[in-house]
């Protein structure tokens, strides 16, 4: 810059800098070789810089589903339709109209006014009598993932693109679910037709309480300037899909449901019509305390009647998820279809296996098996027509993760994961999986599309195996053990697994959990009833049931240690192969489990629990504990009958511990 002389005399001589010569060789100037942009200034610049993304395939005649409305009206037409949707969503029930709607980022002013962009107001003007009621509430409707980690890394404290590219985010100060802040409306059908009172996870609220609720979350977001609206799937069965709308406010949860709900095609956004089911997650804003009901600042309701749920007082992406579960609880069952806590997956043959059990078990850990198709690591329907996996992601348990041990798991945590509350390097980025600082319940949610092996669509047979896990932090139950019928049930109702609450200092006692149906938390209808579905699908299908012990082998935490995950692996391997049912089995004491006497990778001495004690007599008082939780937990399904078959009935009442 300095050649010419001119350098820092800018005002000098009135004729300004000189202009600077670039001289052409050979005909070629180096600076401008390409030709030039098409913008005059630099916001032009960038506004050439995205295009307008549209439905991949032309608008089909749009008769199915029961969305004529939707077929004969312009882009245009339909695009406002989905906004007054949208509006009546979040409406007020108790001043004039729902929110004035904008579509679009409302940081993104230089759209403002531009054709199809944004500020599209499609509602006749009201005489506004609050001043809510003349604010606009801007919607960022299905945003693609990048658009929302723009979001999240822009407005959401603590979010953060980790080494391999996922988005790193905090739940706040939940990290885990609140059963006890989850409440179901009860009213005149909900009453005869849900499980109530005892044991039951559905804890009551009225109508009335709900709709404050309901209320005090639509304000809350309508007073934002954005809120971020999902219309997506549940269940991959098309004869049973669940259309959802889920209306948030942070980005995090916009693109946690994204992952985990299925995401439906551009065609099929601009046919979705009215949603079966909304949820408005307030999650930020808590509810109050003076309202009848509240006994914390978090609410979680779920009104069946209205199809809605609303979230007040927790952030936990979770909620959705199970709350959605617990809706298909419901619906399932009504049209005959079996609704399940398990994962699934399916081999190259088309043999089926279902995974039961408990959080932190190894639904996910096992289902994710790189060497059979994944169709589901949590949530399945069991129909007439086979296994459909109710979600379109994946939630998995991060804790002390490794590429050795869960190398699909490791791998889907790219671009697009949402990754919760882990701990990572502030300058590399690189996720210490070991760090609990935040919670010990870190995870991670992706499409299952970033599982290599997935089974798209997320569909299968009816299943040939059932595996409950149990993670058994006493050690007494055996690694893995052959159920009869009767013990199927028995095992399925009681729930059972035992988790060692903080590991951070000293020896702790484990906890048993009893949680029927391995999922209590989920379930709306008497845990029987499932039960006598599951009894008789297994016996219509041929499907064998096995009990795997995924936690302590040769005494109980503190003593011994986690049965290893390439022994449980090489477990699974050999039910799904069908080499354990020709295995020799003997029975085991008190719980009368049958156990192979060998498994190929496996160390036959580890195969009963009690050669690998080092003292018996610790083993026995331990093991005889245990069968008593047992026998008191079961205590309460005594009196229920189990499926239509009396015998079956007494049968499973049997196949519990005997002492
Ligand atoms: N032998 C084992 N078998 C299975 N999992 C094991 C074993 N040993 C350690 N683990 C660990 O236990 C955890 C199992 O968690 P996983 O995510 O599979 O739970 P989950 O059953 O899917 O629970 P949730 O319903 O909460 O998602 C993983 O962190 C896994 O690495
Ligand atoms: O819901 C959650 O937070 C995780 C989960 O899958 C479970 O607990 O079963
Ligand atoms: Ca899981
Ligand atoms: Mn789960």
């Amino acid at each position: 810059m300095a050649e010419n002389g001119e350098h820092g005399n800018a005002n000098g001589g009135g004729k300004g800098l000189a202009r600077i010569e670039t001289k052409a060789e050979d005909g070629i100037c180096h600076d401008d070789s390409a030709p030039p942009v098409k913008a005059q200034t630099i916001d032009e610049l960038h506004s050439l810089q995205k295009k307008r993304s549209l439905p991949s395939t032309p608008m089909n005649d749009g008769l199915q589903q029961g969305n004529a409305a939707f077929a004969t009206v312009s882009e245009e037409e339909r695009h406002k339709l989905r906004l007054q949707s949208i509006s009546a969503s979040l409406a007020s029930l108790t001043r004039e109209t729902g929110p004035k709607v904008v579509k679009g980022d409302p940081a993104r002013k230089a759209d403002a006014g531009k054709a199809g962009a944004v500020h599209h107001h499609y509602f006749t003007p009201a005489i506004s009598v609050s001043d809510s009621a003349l604010k606009f509430t801007h919607v960022l409707y299905n945003l693609s993932p990048a658009e929302l980690y723009e979001q999240a890394i822009r407005y959401e404290k603590g979010s953060f693109i980790t080494a391999t590219g996922a988005l790193a985010t905090l739940s706040g100060a939940k990290t885990g679910r609140s059963p006890r802040d989850k409440r179901i409306v009860n009213d005149e059908t909900t009453a005869e037709e849900l499980w109530w009172g005892k044991g039951s996870p559905n804890i009551e609220m009225d109508e009335h309480t709900f709709m404050v609720n309901r209320e005090r979350a639509v304000d809350y977001l309508n007073s934002l300037d954005k809120v971020f609206v999902n219309d997506q799937f549940l269940n991959w069965d098309p004869e049973h899909q669940i259309k959802v709308r889920i209306v948030s406010a942070r980005a995090y949860h916009s693109l946690f449901m994204h992952n985990m709900c299925i995401r439906p095609t551009p065609e099929e956004v601009e046919n979705f019509g009215t949603p079966d089911f909304t949820i408005y997650n307030a999650g930020q804003f808590p509810c109050n305390r003076y309202t009848h009901y509240m006994t914390s600042s978090t609410s979680i309701d779920i009104n069946l009647a209205r199809k809605e749920m609303v979230i007040l007082g927790t952030q936990y992406a979770g909620e959705m998820k199970k709350g959605l579960f617990s809706l298909m609880h419901y619906l399932m069952p009504k049209r005959r279809i079996l609704s399940l806590h398990s994962g699934c997956n399916m081999g190259k043959d088309g043999d089926v296996a279902l995974f039961f059990g408990l959080s932190g078990t190894g639904k996910t850990t096992l289902s994710t098996d790189h060497n059979r198709l994944l169709i589901g690591d949590d949530e399945h329907c069991w129909s007439e027509n086979g296994i459909s996996n109710i979600e379109g992601g994946c939630y998995a348990k991060c804790i002390d993760l490794s590429m050795e041990k869960e190398p699909d798991i490791w791998n889907a945590i790219k671009f697009g994961t949402v990754l919760e509350n882990v701990v990572f390097d502030e300058h590399t980025r690189e996720v210490d999986y070991s760090d609990k600082s935040v919670t010990e319940n870190t995870r991670a949610a992706y499409p299952i599309e970033y599982i290599p092996n997935a089974k798209l669509p997320c569909v299968g047979p009816h299943p040939k195996n059932v595996i409950l896990l149990a993670c058994d932090a006493f050690g007494v139950l055996p690694p893995v053990s052959k159920l009869t019928l009767p013990q199927t049930m028995y095992h399925f109702i009681s729930g059972y697994t035992a988790l060692v609450a903080g590991t951070e200092e000293g020896i702790k006692e484990p906890q048993a959990t009893f949680s029927a149906c391995f999922g209590a938390a989920f379930i709306m209808l008497h845990p029987t009833r499932y039960a006598a579905m599951l009894v008789e699908k297994m016996q219509k299908y041929g499907a064998t049931a096995w009990l795997v012990n995924t936690g302590w082998s040769g005494g109980r935490y503190g003593i011994g240690s986690r049965i290893k995950l390439a022994y449980t692996r090489r477990i699974i391997d050999a039910i799904h192969s069908g080499s354990l049912l020709n295995a020799n089995y003997k029975k085991t004491q008190v719980f009368g489990l049958e156990i192979p006497t060998e498994v190929e990778g496996v160390p036959s001495e580890i195969l009963d629990p009690e050669n690998t004690w080092p003292e018996k007599a610790a083993y026995e008082e331990t093991l005889l504990k245990l069968a008593g939780l047992f026998k008191k937990n079961f205590e309460v399904f005594a009196n229920y009958k189990i499926g239509q078959d009396a015998e079956l009935a007494e049968e499973i009442l049997a196949a519990g511990p005997n002492f």
